[in-house]
């Protein structure tokens, strides 16, 4: 039995169930029949085995809910564009630099309209939650209002997020989409002033250069100060493609490499995370590791751009923090879910090309997409699985959902049959949806399904 002592809060919920999460030694720990308690505060209070030993030390219990299904922690998607919802699915025909030209950058634009923003920022927020994204880590657009916006909205919603106003002010193909240095500095300022006034219990802002070949030197070197001063988050794009890492290259002769070129503007911290990372070498990712900086792995969209296949193996093996994400626009499906599939597809197909390599097993991809994905956007203190002290940020799961049998895919030398559902089988559903997810909660409180305002 495990518990925190420290506070003497209330006990707000008991579940008794079976908790499926990953710790720092074990891929998947399936802790079957316990007692999980959560505080007033929304922390994961304790967990035991038998109601009898239960430590409730004179607190109040105020909800005992019995579970015949499962939990397993949020999933945490650590690079997505909340901007490009609308238009997930484009990214099939065009290289990234072409795709980024001919689609995203118009769109974006369009965020100057705060209805326009609301509703799309709107949808995201729900449909994310909805596929039991408990955080997110959002790409909004140039728009200090708009992204506010969103940070709004995902407060609302309970969900817990980085929110990004993005800053470029290079943008040769869509000119009236891009800021000057000065205004993108400014704008920033504002931003985050803006955000962190409105006190949100699980929104932060997060330093956002859209990529290297966006932004002038003096716009990184303004960001990584900005990010320094404020100890903030940072977020941006890396080595997506070979064309970029040729183009970043020749705009940027006099950096070692393209990490460089981030790492030398103060860019490359314990708290940035880079999302792509496909053509990263040695060395780079070795600068990686020395400076606690993650790399998002984004295969959906890695694959429909035809970007490149990250070896996640060759990141891990650096032990370099590594995280999943969707990447919706570049990726088409805003579902993690989706993101775990990718991920073991783009394993697969390193080892058909090298018998040799070492494919990620299914556990260690639902570790990415929740401790992992945590650690990278280094927000592990309070959330990534149900260790005692961590916010409650969860998922029951409801494995007979519509595509019941079909839906539970990797098991683990059990039987499902009928109506029965034995714990011990493999409980993320590879080929499930969100019609499995049942409920999702973040720091203790339901988010899903939605309560409907007035
Ligand atoms: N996938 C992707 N890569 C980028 N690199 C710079 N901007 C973007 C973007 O919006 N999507």
């Amino acid at each position: 039995m495990t518990s925190s002592n420290e506070s003497a809060v209330d006990i707000a919920h008991v579940y008794r169930g079976t908790f499926v999460h990953s710790t720092d030694h074990t891929a998947v720990e399936i802790l079957e029949d316990r007692l999980l308690g959560v505080d007033t505060e929304g922390k994961v209070y304790s967990i035991c085995m038998e109601w009898s030993a239960y430590p409730c030390e004179g607190r109040r219990l105020v909800h005992f809910v019995v579970c015949s299904e499962f939990f397993m922690p949020g999933m945490v998607d650590t690079h997505i564009h909340a901007s490009q919802y609308s238009y997930a699915g484009t990214a099939l025909d065009l290289p990234l630099l072409q795709w980024l030209n001919t689609y995203t950058f118009p769109v974006e634009a369009c965020y100057k309209d705060l209805e326009f923003a609301r509703n799309v920022y709107t949808h995201v927020v729900k449909r994310t939650l909805r596929n039991g994204t408990t955080t997110a880590c959002y790409f909004a657009t140039i728009h200090t209002d708009a992204s506010l916006l969103l940070g709004q909205i995902a407060n609302d919603f309970g969900q817990r997020a980085l929110v990004g106003k993005v800053c470029m002010d290079t943008n040769n193909f869509v000119p009236h989409y891009r800021e000057t240095p000065e205004e993108s500095h400014d704008e920033t300022n504002r931003f985050i002033s803006e955000m962190l006034k409105k006190k949100y219990p699980l929104v932060r802002p997060v330093v956002t250069p859209r990529f290297a070949l966006s932004c002038s030197a003096a716009l990184l070197g303004h960001l990584g100060e900005i990010a320094q001063n404020n100890h903030l988050h940072i977020q941006s794009h890396i080595s997506e493609t070979k064309e970029e890492v040729k183009l970043v290259k020749e705009l940027f002769p006099d950096y070692d490499s393209y990490t460089d070129v981030y790492h030398k503007h103060n860019l490359l911290t314990d708290k940035t995370v880079m999302a792509h990372g496909c053509h990263l070498t040695d060395e780079e990712l070795k600068l990686f590791r020395e400076k606690g900086a993650s790399v998002a792995h984004c295969p959906n969209s890695n694959i429909s751009l035809c970007s490149g296949m990250l070896d996640a193996r060759r990141v891990l093996n650096h032990k370099v923090k590594l995280g999943l994400g969707t990447d919706v626009a570049g990726g088409y499906s805003p579902s993690m879910l989706d993101a775990v599939r990718r991920t073991l597809d783009t394993s697969k197909a390193l080892t058909i090309q090298d018998p040799q390599y070492q494919t990620l097993t299914f556990e260690e991809v639902f570790r990415l997409a929740t401790l992992g994905g945590s650690q990278a956007l280094s927000l592990d203190e309070h959330t990534g699985n149900f260790q005692v002290g961590k916010d409650f940020d969860a998922l029951r799961v409801n494995p007979r959902g519509p595509k019941l049998l079909r839906s539970l895919g990797v098991v683990k030398s059990q039987v499902c049959s009928g109506s029965f559902f034995s714990p011990s089988l493999f409980p993320l559903p590879p080929s499930g949806d969100d019609r499995n997810i049942a409920e999702v909660y973040v720091a203790g409180k339901r988010v899903v399904p939605f309560v409907e305002r007035p």
